[in-house]
């Protein structure tokens, strides 16, 4: 049996983890991840920040939250890139780690292993509220899972659904508040509406 202090010990002297921001989309994840790697930077820790090259909504070298906050990132085409960029670092920023490919949990985990402390951020849920992407994997494996919600644009209650506005059934498609807005479970099923 090696569950003991000991591990615990090795474990907080190694720094690996990996932490996850997840929501609907306006939840807050995005500032949350920007948040947490400025603080990593303050502490001179040397931080890298990957996104997928998919997401070109906004500037191509930046992630960019929807209050207009922004931290330069690195596009990458697959998660594998991201092992290759990623050496002799501190901390891994990932967002829209929704769209990545089925390599990333491993990836994630191949990090942490090594004393990584990575970050992801991604919609848990896309829009038929189905699990998204390596996302689910990603949260099985994670020391941390913060679930951010959004205020429902219905009721005000509290939102973790991203609703889609436009009549298109494809699962990714780029877009703001001109084809998705957060709605509660209640505001979500009445769809109708
Ligand atoms: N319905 C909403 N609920 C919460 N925040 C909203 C909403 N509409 C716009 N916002 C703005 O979006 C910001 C969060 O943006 P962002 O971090 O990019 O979210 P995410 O990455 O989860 O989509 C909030 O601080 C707020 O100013
Ligand atoms: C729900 C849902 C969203 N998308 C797209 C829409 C946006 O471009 C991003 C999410 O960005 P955010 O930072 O979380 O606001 O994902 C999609 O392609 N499919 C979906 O089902
Ligand atoms: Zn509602």
């Amino acid at each position: 049996m090696v569950f003991n202090e000991d591990v615990f010990k090795r474990k907080s002297e190694l720094g690996g983890s990996i932490e996850v921001v997840c929501g609907s989309m306006f939840s807050g994840k995005t500032e949350e991840l920007i948040r947490r790697l400025n603080r990593a930077r303050i502490a001179r820790l040397k931080v890298e920040i990957f996104s997928p090259k998919a997401d070109t909504r906004y500037l191509e070298n930046a992630l960019v939250s929807h209050d207009a906050n922004s931290i330069p990132s690195t596009p990458v085409e697959n998660a594998s890139s991201i092992l290759l960029l990623a050496s002799d670092v501190n901390v891994v920023g990932i967002d829209e780690a929704q769209f990545f490919d089925a390599e990333l949990p491993d990836v994630c985990n191949v990090l942490a292993n090594k004393g990584v402390r990575v970050i992801v951020a991604g919609l848990d849920m896309d829009f038929k509220g189905q699990p998204f992407g390596p996302m689910p994997q990603i949260m099985a494996m994670a020391d941390s899972v913060s679930k951010l919600q959004a205020v429902c644009v219905r009721c005000g209650n509290p939102a973790m659904y991203s609703y889609r506005l436009v009549p298109d059934d494809t699962r990714i498609l780029l877009g703001e508040k001109e084809s998705y807005e957060p709605r509660c479970r209640i505001c979500y099923l009445n769809s109708a509406s």
